[in-house]
């Protein structure tokens, strides 16, 4: 031991070093306590006894790497009385022994020492081990290298704890990249595996309906058992995982022979030669659970705490990955599905398109797309609530999904609009129109919602592939375009695409561009035309006409651009533009020292339903300057009933600005007896069709007479429009009628030329 240490390259911070040098320390003392050669030898056994006791191995070597000092501990795992005088190569297998040696050849070739190399070797007990290893040349008194000493400490523990620590750190990042729940768990359980020694895991699911078993993953458990307990249902006495699901507690059965949860199962388990399972639930964050994890083993027994608390991290983790799965489903179901009906929707239905598409090119055939739109679905929203509007787009959605073929896909685009994708081909002689028949019919089917009964129609408009359109968004615009027609022709109907449907639908789209165009470079402008009292011969009031002077057709008449005006929604900003001049105009004649008369305007259902228009009429009046009682608004009766308690509260809102309402076209509607007592309205309007005929005509004659006296009746004074003539006049003043408007008096004439009337009658 007189042998000098090669120097180190840091010698405090490395262990093995200052091993060394305690060990030189202790030699100098040594040499102190027994300086007489005679006591050379005592000091040998002295050093040895004191080598013997240092936990890690402690070895010299010579220059041919057989050992020539070697401590209890390298000596022991290794299972021999002594190393003195072997090699590694009759201690290791060859691979390690010729690492060894390799590395040792290098040290003694170049004089540097291999400071903290970790190996992996194999004790006699057969145990793998880890070993934090230094070696050192040994130098005589010359320098010259004469061996190695060398020194190794079991790290397994901390290296297992590494290991543990990188496998769940690899798991969680699996978990966050969505890897397969299977390869989570597989990986989940061969990291557990690695670090208790003989068993096998498990990770089973609870289906579901929280009943059954559903196999997660066990990589090293035989197939066919897997195969047997997949959907087995929980339960008091399910083996170990179905009691611990069912109990949400761990299950430790130590003897799988003799207990009685195993009674029904045992066979299964011994068949694979498992003695012991312990089952352990994995639960959601919430408590839920989700499923177990469970090691089998070939011996009986219990898991030991430090396998307990293994299990508890992979549980954890399992949780997580279960859970991390569970919302990413959903999230994708939320993506791909309409939550109220459950249908597919909107984002499906192009990929199913697209799949549709190319097999109906394969195979040289067509595919079908049908756009469906509930007929009145509004009316039933607006008139019995949301909620049961809700509730009939589910039984309707459930009714069409009940008609369709398993190779035909139905997808709810939003509102009531569904679209059905029929994929498969046809049968002989079949329509489109006959496998769509079934689907009308089914939504026609009663449907009753908080005790009411009612039912509902729908349109439909279909469009083929190839023939209507080569992709997703093309079908389905014609399509849409097919079921806007069949809403035109009465609703409650199919429309197979046209290519002059197309061409209508551009021209209309024409005169949409057109109406705008005109709204934004004023070509509108009023007319006005006079009513007048009967009693008095007076005209009192004039009722605003909008016209249209187009740059090329000349003057459109309303009755051309109103309807589509209503259809596109433009009617809201025309109707405030008509609405402004018509109060300008009456507060330019009263300003101009004609004395006050009633402007009337025409309002149509669209912009009575917009949710600001009182404040609207407000804001017309406040910027003319116009006093309320010289503004009139005429409803139709149809706007009035498509929701009458709306109807009437937009009214009573309008009375309370001070604005009078009128009924137009009194006689044409529905209106009802009980209902038209509710409405705060001044003036019943008889329609100019009631009056065109009169006085020859009986049954119009009866009609304005009771439209007259009904009037009467309620309160309400009586107009007559569209009166042409002097007997129509005599007619309605004889029958008590209060006011007239028509050609008789006047045209409808622009504000200049109705000046200049009002001037005259009034002078
Ligand atoms: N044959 C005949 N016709 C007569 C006679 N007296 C008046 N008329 C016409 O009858 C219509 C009366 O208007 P309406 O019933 O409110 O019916 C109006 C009204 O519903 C709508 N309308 C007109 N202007 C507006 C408006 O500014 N806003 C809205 N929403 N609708 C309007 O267009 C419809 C048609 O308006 P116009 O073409 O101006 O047609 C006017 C008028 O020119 C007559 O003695 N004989």
């Amino acid at each position: 031991m007189s042998t000098q240490l090669s120097h180190l390259g840091n010698d405090e911070a490395d262990a093995t070093a200052r091993l060394m040098s305690a060990s030189e320390r202790l030699m100098a003392e040594a040499a102190r306590l027994f300086p007489l050669a005679a006591a050379q030898s005592e000091r040998t056994i002295w050093l040895e006894a004191m080598i013997d006791e240092v936990p890690d191995y402690l070895y010299f070597k010579d220059l041919s790497c057989r050992f020539v000092v070697a401590n209890r501990a390298i000596t022991a795992d290794n299972g021999r009385e002594s190393l003195v005088g072997l090699s590694d190569f009759e201690l290791h297998p060859e691979a390690t022994a010729r690492h060894f040696f390799n590395t040792e050849q290098e040290i003694i070739r170049t004089g540097r020492p291999m400071l903290d190399m970790e190996d992996q070797i194999r004790d006699a007990a057969g145990n793998l081990k880890w070993m934090l290893s230094s070696k050192l040349p040994v130098r005589n008194g010359n320098g010259e290298v004469i061996g190695i000493v060398g020194t190794a400490r079991d790290i397994t523990e901390r290296k297992l704890a590494e290991s543990l620590h990188r496998g769940q750190a690899d798991l969680l990042k699996m978990i966050a990249l969505g890897e397969p729940l299977t390869d989570v768990f597989s990986a989940l359980i061969l990291l557990i595996e690695a670090h208790v020694p003989d068993v096998t895991g498990s990770i089973l699911r609870l289906s579901p309906d929280g009943r059954h078993i559903v196999n997660g993953a066990a990589p090293n458990l035989d197939a066919g058992y897997c195969r047997l307990i997949e959907g087995l249902e929980i339960g008091p006495t399910v083996g170990s995982c179905g009691t611990a699901m069912w109990r949400g507690e761990p299950v430790i059965v130590a003897d799988i022979e003799t207990d009685p949860l195993w009674a029904d199962f045992r066979h299964l388990a011994l068949g694979i030669a498992s003695r012991a399972c312990w089952s352990w639930p994995i639960r959601s964050y919430q408590g839920r659970v989700l499923g177990t994890f469970a090691l089998y083993s070939r011996e009986t027994g219990e898991p030991s705490a430090e396998c307990t608390k293994l299990v508890g991290m992979a549980t954890h983790i399992a949780g997580i990955a279960i859970e991390r799965k569970e919302a990413e489903d959903s999230i994708q179901y939320m993506a791909h599905h309409d939550t109220l009906t459950g249908l597919p929707n909107r984002s499906m239905l192009d990929e199913r398109v697209a799949s549709a598409i190319e097999a109906a090119d394969d195979r040289g055939g067509s595919m079908t797309l049908a756009f469906i739109d509930l007929d009145n679905f509004k009316l039933v929203n607006d008139s019995l609530g949301h909620h049961a509007g809700d509730e009939l787009l589910k039984i309707v959605a459930a009714r069409m999904q009940g008609c369709i073929r398993a190779s035909d896909s139905i997808v709810r685009l939003g509102g009531d609009e569904f679209v059905i994708l029929i994929s498969g081909a046809m049968r002989r002689g079949e329509a489109v129109e006959d496998r769509l028949r079934s689907v009308r019919e089914a939504v026609a089917e009663p449907v009753e919602i908080d005790g009411r009964s009612f039912q509902v129609t729908c349109s439909m408009g279909v469009a083929v592939y190839p023939e209507h359109g080569r992709n997703v968004s093309e079908l389905l615009a014609r399509a849409d375009m097919a079921m806007y027609r069949a809403k035109e022709i009465g609703r409650d109907a199919v429309q197979v695409f046209t290519f002059e449907l197309a061409d209508r639908a551009h021209e209309k789209l024409e005169r949409q561009e057109e109406l705008r165009r005109a709204l934004a470079q004023t070509e509108f402008f009023l007319q006005y035309q006079p009513q007048m009292d009967l009693v008095t011969g007076r005209i009192f009031a004039v009722e605003a006409l909008i016209r249209w002077r187009h740059p090329e057709r000349g003057i459109v008449s309303p009755g051309e651009f109103i309807p589509l005006a209503e259809e596109t929604g433009l009617i809201g900003p025309i109707g405030d533009w008509t609405l402004r001049t018509a109060c300008r105009q009456n507060k330019a004649w009263q300003l101009s020292g004609l004395p006050p008369i009633v402007v009337s305007v025409n309002v149509s259902a669209r912009q009575f339903q917009e949710r600001d228009w009182v404040e609207r009429v407000a804001a017309a009046l406040e910027e003319s300057g116009l006093e309320a009682r010289y503004l009139e608004l005429e409803l139709t009766e149809s706007l009035i009933m498509e929701d009458v308690q709306q109807a009437v509260e937009t009214m009573h809102r309008l009375e309370q600005l001070g604005v009078h309402l009128a009924i137009d076209d009194f006689g044409t509607g529905y209106s009802s007896l009980s209902s038209l007592k509710r409405f705060p309205v001044g003036r019943l309007k008889i329609d100019r069709s009631f009056v065109q005929d009169l006085p020859g005509d009986s049954d119009d004659a009866a009609i304005a007479t009771a439209v007259i006296s009904l009037g009467h009746l309620l309160q309400l004074r009586v107009i007559a429009e569209g009166v042409e003539t002097r007997e129509q006049l005599d007619f309605l003043r004889e029958a008590g009628c209060d006011e007239i408007q028509g050609y008789h008096i006047s045209r409808p004439i622009d504000a200049m030329a109705l000046q200049a009337l009002l001037c005259l009658s009034e002078c």
